[in-house]
């Protein structure tokens, strides 16, 4: 079991020049993250989801406080924490199967292994027989699983996903969501997902945290198991019929759409 852990971190971006202000973006947020937990994360445009996952990663230093992996501090981007983008990233002059081991090329991994490796991060992903193909060739869903699997080739300890379903239709988005699920509960990989979408949050995770903005703070974090019983095959409409689950997401909706913040922001 690994722990990702943000102690009383902040984040402020330079502001205007002439006046030399800073702006804090995210303020004494602390969050700890275990390797079995799902955590999603919604709030606002602009409460700093994105500044938060991009800490986790280490494409960004905390103004404040300390990001650790395990006790130890991150300096930086590194194998154990993958990221996956709404934007899948992936490179268009490699098929499938390279962008899958592209990883493992970088970490000295010779070429037939790479090739076993890429073909059982495919078939785990539900892409058997995909591999060949080109990029272009790939619907917005099956691209989405490469990015997802070309994440899991090195092996994280944490999936830190910004909006990856994001820019899907409906019921790929439905599909994927499932298919989200079954990978995580299957790879042994935390999972920390940036969402949108209220119903997502509820579903896919072990714990929803609401971020409010001017400057970030954490205003919830609550247990879930939505998405344990979706696992186990209860059918979707009926986990979202529960009287429970309505009560959370009117929690959730009146907790990130505050109108008093409305107009201060
Ligand atoms: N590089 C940067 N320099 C200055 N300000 C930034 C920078 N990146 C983000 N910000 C500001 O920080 C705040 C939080 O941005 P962030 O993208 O983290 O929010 P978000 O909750 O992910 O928003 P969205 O839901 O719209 O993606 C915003 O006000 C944004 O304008």
């Amino acid at each position: 079991m690994s722990i990702l852990s943000l102690q009383s971190v902040s984040l402020n971006f330079p502001g205007d020049r002439r006046r030399q202000d800073a702006r804090r973006v995210l303020d004494n947020l602390t969050l700890h993250i275990a390797s079995d937990e799902f955590v999603t994360v919604i709030g606002r445009s602009g409460s700093g989801k994105t500044s938060l996952l991009n800490l986790a990663a280490g494409f960004l230093a905390p103004t404040e406080g300390r990001i650790l992996v395990d006790g130890k501090e991150i300096d930086g981007p590194a194998a154990d924490r993958a990221v996956v983008f709404q934007d899948d990233a992936l490179y268009p002059w490699l098929n499938a199967r390279d962008n899958i081991a592209f990883p493992l090329r970088l970490h000295g991994i010779a070429k037939e292994e790479r090739r076993r490796r890429a073909d059982g991060l495919l078939a785990k992903v539900g892409l058997e027989g995909a591999g060949d193909r080109n990029i272009w060739e790939l619907s917005g869903g099956m691209r989405q699983r490469v990015g997802i699997a070309r994440a899991l080739a090195s092996d994280p300890r944490f999936l830190l996903m910004d909006e990856p379903l994001g820019a899907l239709d409906a019921l790929t988005r439905t599909r994927m969501q499932q298919f989200l699920l079954k990978v995580w509960a299957e790879s042994g990989t935390g999972a920390l997902l940036i969402t949108h979408s209220i119903d997502e949050a509820l579903l896919l995770a072990t714990r929803v945290i609401t971020l409010t903005p001017n400057p970030g703070r954490i205003t919830a974090d609550i247990p879930l198991s939505f998405g344990k019983r979706y696992l186990a095959g209860e059918p979707l409409a009926e986990i979202k019929a529960s009287t429970e689950f309505k009560r959370l997401h009117d929690e959730l909706t009146s907790l990130i759409h505050d109108e008093n913040e409305e107009e201060a922001a």
